[in-house]
């Protein structure tokens, strides 16, 4: 492992780990075993993340959301409702309890265009669905639905970006190896070298991650584009050449409508991760290997520190004027770029914000889906996209991405994620280079799976 320790995601330290079944376990049912070959990803199973997720991790976020809303509203005093304000606090309290004790999935009440989508969602799971007893991704994407549910039911605090302050401290941290990269990848070429090296930046940028380290600050790694080469051996799955070669050439259906050729990052976290998102942006244009970059954002605050519209605005702001004349000429570039439509922010879809796997979305959006397959190429940012691309389930590791994905290919596509929890496809075990990683696959081991210390880059053509 070539990760300097102190930017290691030290999850797995900073929480209880018993052994064994306890009273909560026996009462709900919980098997001390890693999750069987083949099945969903749940609570169910002690072994599996989900389990240590939802019974440690996700209260822990809320214990930070609130701390952060009180903070922030001590900070910054704001014309919201004093009622408003004990509202959602004791709500969020009361939907701690509700996942520390396993409570059922209520409906989601909201006037927000993907309440219906839930509810028949909802009320197709089992009548007893609870939070460790359903498919980890449905009971994750539920919590953070229902959050936003307690803001929209408020007065004054419906706009309110709970989580913006957790993301804007993230940016901020960010400053001196945004600098970094930004001179260090000045007029970068286009080689399939550098486009490896751009992709790669890009792709470290996920393990910046607020949601995995439970709302607590996480610093991008210094020296990242010193560190790229050192890192490739943690990267299982490399297919970032053939993701250069495909890029420098249009995909058959589209030769003949090929004006624009877009290329669309479905966006994960804000923060440095975002920032590396613009300036891989930035290098597809300087290249022409796109001349449009479509960013895909997520509708509402989603896992803690995932994009929203408001977050793209709020960092061309920042960068925009910043005292760094480095931060402010990148910052000035893309904002440019955004007016002059090289840049967009693709329409907004709730979609993202669903339960639904990836699989599912020409049956629940076909439009999307439509709108998606006009692309040269779809990059899946991230751990939480692709638990939606292979549909939280237990795959056999070697078993081959294509099938994965379950007939789920609008256009080519590719996925740039640091590996933060247990589930993997497309890897051969001979290609792993790491022997300290080599040594716990042969023993079934999966905690590296929690780190975001290893990746995977994987192309569907
Ligand atoms: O999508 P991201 O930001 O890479 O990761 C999201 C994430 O932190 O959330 C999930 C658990 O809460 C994990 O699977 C994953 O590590």
């Amino acid at each position: 492992m070539s990760l300097p320790s102190e930017n290691k995601t030290n999850v797995n330290e900073s929480l209880p780990q018993p052994n064994g079944l306890d009273a909560f376990d026996i009462e709900h049912g919980i098997s001390d075993i890693e999750t069987p070959p083949e099945v969903p990803l749940s609570g169910q199973f002690k072994k599996c993340f989900a389990y240590f997720t939802i019974r440690y991790r996700l209260p822990n976020i809320l214990v930070s959301l609130l701390n952060s809303i009180r903070e922030d509203l001590k900070v910054n005093p704001s014309n919201y409702e004093e009622a408003d304000i004990s509202f959602v606090l004791e709500s969020i309290e009361k939907l701690k309890t509700q996942v520390e004790n396993n409570g059922r999935l209520e409906k989601i009440a909201s006037k927000a265009p993907d309440v219906d989508i839930w509810n028949n969602f909802i009320a197709n799971l089992p009548e007893n669905a609870s939070f460790f007893n359903i498919c980890w991704l449905y009971a994750e994407c539920y919590l953070y639905r229902r959050i936003y549910s307690l803001f929209e039911a408020t007065n004054t605090m419906a706009q309110y970006d709970y989580f913006g302050p957790q993301k804007m401290k993230a940016l901020q941290m960010s400053d001196h190896v945004m600098e970094e990269l930004i001179q260090t990848t000045d007029n970068c070429e286009n080689t399939c070298e550098t486009f490896c090296h751009m992709l790669k930046l890009n792709l470290w940028g996920n393990k910046c991650d607020l949601s995995l380290s439970s709302g607590k600050d996480v610093k991008p790694l210094e020296n990242l584009s010193q560190l790229i080469v050192s890192l490739n051996t943690n990267i299982l799955v490399d297919d970032s050449a053939a993701i250069w070669n495909c890029l420098n050439q249009q995909p058959a259906q589209q030769q003949q409508v090929a004006d624009t050729k877009y290329v669309d990052l479905i966006c994960d976290n804000a923060g440095f991760e975002l920032f590396t998102d613009l300036l891989f942006g930035q290098y597809l244009l300087q290249n022409a290997l796109a001349k449009v970059v479509r960013y895909h954002v997520k509708a509402m605050p989603w896992f803690v520190s995932d994009t929203t519209a408001q977050d793209i605005h709020k960092t061309l702001k920042y960068l925009d004027g910043h005292k760094s004349h480095v931060l402010r000429d990148f910052g000035k570039r893309c904002s440019k770029y955004f007016e002059e439509g090289a840049f967009q922010i693709a329409e907004e879809s709730y979609f993202w914000t669903t339960p639904y796997e990836f699989y599912r979305m020409s049956e629940i959006n076909p439009k999307l889906y439509k709108d998606l397959s006009t692309s040269s190429l779809l990059v899946f940012k991230g751990d939480l996209n692709y638990r939606k691309l292979l549909g939280d389930f237990n795959w056999n590791f070697s078993d081959d991405f294509r099938k994965c994905l379950r007939g789920f290919n609008p256009t080519r596509l590719c996925t740039l994620r640091t590996i933060k929890g247990d589930l993997l496809c497309g890897l051969k075990p001979e290609s792993v280079k790491c022997p300290d990683l080599a040594r716990q696959l042969s023993l079934g081991k999966n905690d590296w799976m929690f780190t975001g210390n290893y990746a995977v880059i994987q192309l569907l053509l």
